[in-house]
């Protein structure tokens, strides 16, 4: 069964969005009808994961531009740019959350009157979601081809299909070996603070009827040691024109166990994830979130109150520590500065 982490509805121009924050003990959806809802599903985690952070704030255009009554295309122009921007707050580093926004802007101003803009925003954030599925299915094409019947990945964080319109990025090859009836194993870091891994990536493949072993991500370099690691595959949330490569907070920890132990390290992630105008991962804005998601597990305090607490969501693996980066295009290996600038605005594949 999949399930969609953003659905709209057509008839009701209502944007149905699975709460990540109640899974794994409930699967609930709850309905967002104005931007402002979006932004706050966005910003709190109610949706998470870069392609899917991206297909809700595409909607969320949507949902102001629906509401919105006026004849006057210019001011309408003018105030969805403004709520571009708006949404634009709501996380700062995945960067397929600009790149969907910006490109239901570029559709819309090619309109000739509100009604065609409108529509123009609706097919657009459609397209977007549509896209996704497609690329998503080939990136699990592509990494597939790295695994053999057998093999044990290793993952952190969710970058799977509740991350992305369907199949995920680092383990959508899992949706396609299940299809295909070959067996892979997976080990799931479980991803502190806010537990991805545990909740969400666990979760996700055991409905999917895939084995998963869930650690503490203290526990990675034992696993890698130990337990006869194929591959180290994660996902991003931004990727700059080197191939440096930002993805949830300890990734970075995983890229440097996986080469001491020589083991392969993937990124999986689309074209839409590529920001080649971010030139390193230096570059790259960091989001720092809430102390109260180090203090506290699931609303139980672990710590003093008072303890100070440095909180960043993301860290950025060096472009030297990657293997390769598995896309829709095929797998990108070596001088990523140069190929990555190839293929971006290019239907060429590796
Ligand atoms: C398929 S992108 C997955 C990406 O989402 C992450 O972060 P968050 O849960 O904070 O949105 C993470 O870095 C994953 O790799």
């Amino acid at each position: 069964m999949t399930i969609q982490s953003v659905e709209w509805n057509q008839e009701t121009n209502v944007l149905r969005i699975l709460d990540q924050r109640q899974l794994p003990h409930k699967v609930i959806f709850v309905d967002a009808v104005s931007i402002e809802e979006v932004w706050e599903a966005i910003t709190f985690l109610k949706v998470r994961g870069a392609p899917a952070i991206g297909i809700a704030a595409a909607f969320g255009l949507v949902l102001w531009s629906e509401e919105k009554q006026s004849n006057q295309l210019e001011l309408f122009l003018d105030e969805l740019r403004a709520k571009r921007d708006y949404l634009a707050t709501s996380r700062p580093t995945a960067v397929n959350l600009f790149w969907a926004i910006d490109r239901v802007i570029e559709a819309a101003i090619k309109a000739k009157s509100v009604e065609e803009a409108k529509k123009r925003c609706v097919f657009e954030a459609i397209a977007i979601q549509e896209e996704d599925r497609n690329t998503c299915r080939k990136i699990g094409e592509f990494g597939l081809e790295l695994l053999e019947e057998g093999d044990t990945v290793l993952t952190i964080c969710n970058a799977g299909g509740i991350a992305t319109a369907q199949y995920g990025t680092a383990l959508a090859p899992f949706y396609l070996a299940k299809e295909r009836d070959i067996e892979l194993k997976a080990y799931a870091c479980e991803t502190r603070p806010v537990l991805q891994g545990a909740r969400l990536t666990a979760w996700e493949l055991q409905q999917l009827g895939t084995d998963v072993t869930l650690i503490t991500d203290s526990m990675a370099a034992h696993v890698l040691k130990t337990k006869n690691i194929t591959a180290v595959i994660v996902g991003a949330d931004r990727i700059a024109a080197n191939g440096d490569t930002a993805n949830k907070i300890g990734t970075y920890g995983l890229a440097i166990l996986a080469t001491a132990h020589d083991i392969p390290f993937y990124v999986a992630a689309p074209f839409s994830t590529i920001d080649l105008n971010t030139s390193t991962g230096e570059d790259i804005p960091i989001e720092e979130r809430a102390p109260q998601e180090v203090t506290h597990l699931q609303g139980v305090a672990l710590a003093p109150d008072g303890t100070k607490v440095f909180n960043p969501a993301f860290d950025v693996v060096p472009n030297e520590l990657i293997s390769g980066i598995i896309t829709e295009k095929g797998l990108i290996e070596g001088d990523f500065e140069k190929k990555l600038q190839a293929l971006k605005n290019d239907s060429v594949h590796v």
